[in-house]
Parts: C-alpha cells; sequence; structure tokens
C-alpha cells in the first residue's frame, strides 16, 4: 500500500472559494470590503513571487489589495513609519510584512508595530501569548493550514501521538499548540534531540519544518503515519534544466511506501499558507466591524 497524497492544493482552492462567497456576502449586507496591505522589502525572489500570488488572490477573493514595495535599502524607520501609517487606516483590516526581511532591519521590532488586531499573520507577541493561552487570535497562516489538512485527512485528532520537526515562531511552535489544542499528545524536536528517529517512529502524525531537503527518510516512520512536510527547497538545477526542482523537507519517494497520508510539495502545504490569509483577513475585518460569527 502507497500513502494517500493529501491534495492541498485542491483544498486551498475551496477555501478560497468560501472567503470569496463571505466576502460578496459582507459586501452586499453591510457595504463592507477587507482590506488586505502587504509590505514587501528588497528584491528577494521566492518573496516576490509570494507577494504577487497575495495580491492577485486577495483580489480575486474581492478585498481591497495594496502592496508596498520598498527598495532594500529602506530604513528600519521608514518601515515603521509605513506599519503606523497601515495601523491608522481604516481601509485596512490586514497587514503582512513579509519575511525574510533585509539584513539590518529588526524583524522583532517591526512585528511588534503592527497592530495585533491587524495582524493577519498572527506574529505579534500579543497574538503568540492568545494562541498559547488558547484565546481567539490569528494564527500564523502555515501552521493553520497544517492543521486544517489534518483535520480533512484524520477527523479528530484527539488523543493521536503527533511529532513536530523544528521549532521555530512562524510554524513549529504555533504548529504544536495547535496540535495541543485539538488535544493530540505532542513532542517538539529540534536539532539537539537523541535518536529522532525513534521519536519519530512512535508518531501517527509527524508535521516537518526544518528546511532540509529529504531530511525524513519514510524508514524513520511509523507504518500509516500521517506526515505534512512544510519544506520548500529549491535543488540546485540539473543539467539541461533553467531552475532546480522544489523539494520538501521528507524524502518523498521513500516516505510514500510507508506513510498512511502525505503532502507533497509542491502543491501540499504552501498553497494553504495564501489560503489561511485571506480567512484570517476576512476574519480580521469581521471583528473590527462588530459581525465576527455573522458570515
Ligand atoms: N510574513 C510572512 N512571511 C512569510 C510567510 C508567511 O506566512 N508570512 N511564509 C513563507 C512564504 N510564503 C508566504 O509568504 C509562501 C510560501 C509558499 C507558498 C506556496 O504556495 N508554495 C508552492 C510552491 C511555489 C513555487 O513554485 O515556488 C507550493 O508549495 O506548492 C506560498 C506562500 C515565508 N515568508
Amino acid at each position: 500500500m502507497t500513502a494517500q497524497l493529501i491534495d492541498g492544493k485542491a483544498f486551498a482552492a475551496g477555501l478560497r472559494a468560501r472567503v470569496a462567497q463571505r466576502t460578496a456576502a459582507l459586501r452586499d449586507a453591510h457595504g463592507v470590503v477587507p482590506g488586505l496591505a502587504v509590505v514587501l522589502v528588497g528584491e528577494d525572489p521566492a518573496s516576490q513571487v509570494y507577494v504577487g500570488s497575495k495580491e492577485r488572490e486577495a483580489r480575486a477573493a474581492g478585498f481591497h489589495s495594496v502592496v508596498h514595495r520598498l527598495p532594500a535599502g529602506t530604513s528600519e524607520e521608514a518601515l515603521l513609519d509605513l506599519v503606523a501609517t497601515l495601523n491608522a487606516d481604516p481601509l485596512i483590516h490586514g497587514i503582512l510584512v513579509q519575511l525574510p526581511l533585509p539584513a539590518g532591519i529588526d524583524e522583532n521590532r517591526v512585528l511588534l508595530a503592527i497592530d495585533p488586531d491587524k495582524d493577519v499573520d498572527g506574529f505579534h507577541p500579543v497574538n503568540v501569548g492568545r494562541l498559547a493561552l488558547g484565546q481567539p487570535a490569528p494564527v500564523p497562516c502555515t501552521p493553520r493550514g497544517c492543521l486544517m489538512l489534518l483535520k480533512e485527512t484524520l477527523g479528530d485528532l484527539t488523543g493521536r501521538e503527533a511529532l513536530v520537526i523544528g521549532r521555530s515562531a512562524i510554524v513549529g511552535k504555533p504548529m504544536a499548540l495547535l496540535l495541543l489544542a485539538a488535544n493530540a499528545t505532542v513532542t517538539i524536536a529540534h536539532s539537539r534531540t537523541r535518536d529522532l528517529a525513534e521519536v519519530c517512529r512512535r508518531a501517527d502524525i509527524v508535521v516537518v519544518a526544518v528546511g532540509r531537503p529529504g531530511f525524513v527518510p519514510g524508514a524513520w516512520l511509523k507504518p500509516g503515519a500521517v506526515v505534512i512536510d512544510v519544506g520548500i527547497n529549491r535543488l540546485p538545477p540539473a543539467p539541461g534544466e533553467a531552475k532546480g526542482r522544489l523539494v520538501g523537507d521528507v524524502d518523498f519517494d521513500s516516505a510514500f511506501q510507508v506513510a498512511g497520508a502525505l503532502t507533497p510539495v509542491p502543491g501540499g502545504v504552501g498553497p494553504m499558507t495564501i489560503a489561511c490569509l485571506l480567512d484570517n483577513t476576512l476574519e480580521a475585518c469581521l471583528a473590527a466591524k462588530g459581525l465576527a460569527g455573522a458570515f
């Protein structure tokens, strides 16, 4: 038996369509249009692609969509001024500063400047605290998308042994909190974890976010485990290729033989990130208008 492929691309398309429908209903009933501002500093090629997709998908959902593209040499103070302007803009309900920022800009200071109620990335310390305390908060988009795919695949996660490999603030830590809130038994593994293969073999759910191509081989997996691969790594181009292939943090071919279900790269977790961003923005807009839960 080989693994079921978890189609994040299709799931994300469905989520985007639901956001677009709710957005149209909100506009028709109240004349309110969700506004998303994305800030990109510098010319990182991958970030340019992601920000372009965010702009396009926000428009397609019926949002007021604004992108601020700033040169790499932008000062931290200028960026903070822009964030303050967006915080005060009543047409903007969600603000996202694309990461990574160029060296020399203090990422934590910038994220701290975003109004927590407009922080559709869920990276502000207030929202991190709310998530840790189980209070309503915007949830970081990638782990939120992973949780949706897990629930779609497994249903109730109660009592499942879940392993998160990676402890970043953007993926690993919020992922562990979300799994805990879903009543899974959660282990976080990282670069200092001893005998990772053994820890992995006990897990019903494995979420991998380490940024190392093919890091988890099929031999580490419990047969039937559900594997969520967050990694997006571009390999060097093979002879005759213009661009290298995209691969995940899981060795797909060997994992496919052992896992019960597995996300592909591309087409797994990645598309969920932008779909969840749209959903977080709509929720932020509804909350700002006192309409949470109404659409
Ligand atoms: N402020 C933020 N910065 C970054 C975030 C984030 O959530 N907030 N996440 C990543 C990048 N990211 C969105 O910003 C992102 C990554 C990947 C994808 C995606 O759809 N990937 C495709 C493949 C795309 C390709 O061909 O290159 C896939 O996996 O199928 C969307 C968004 C870092 N920065």
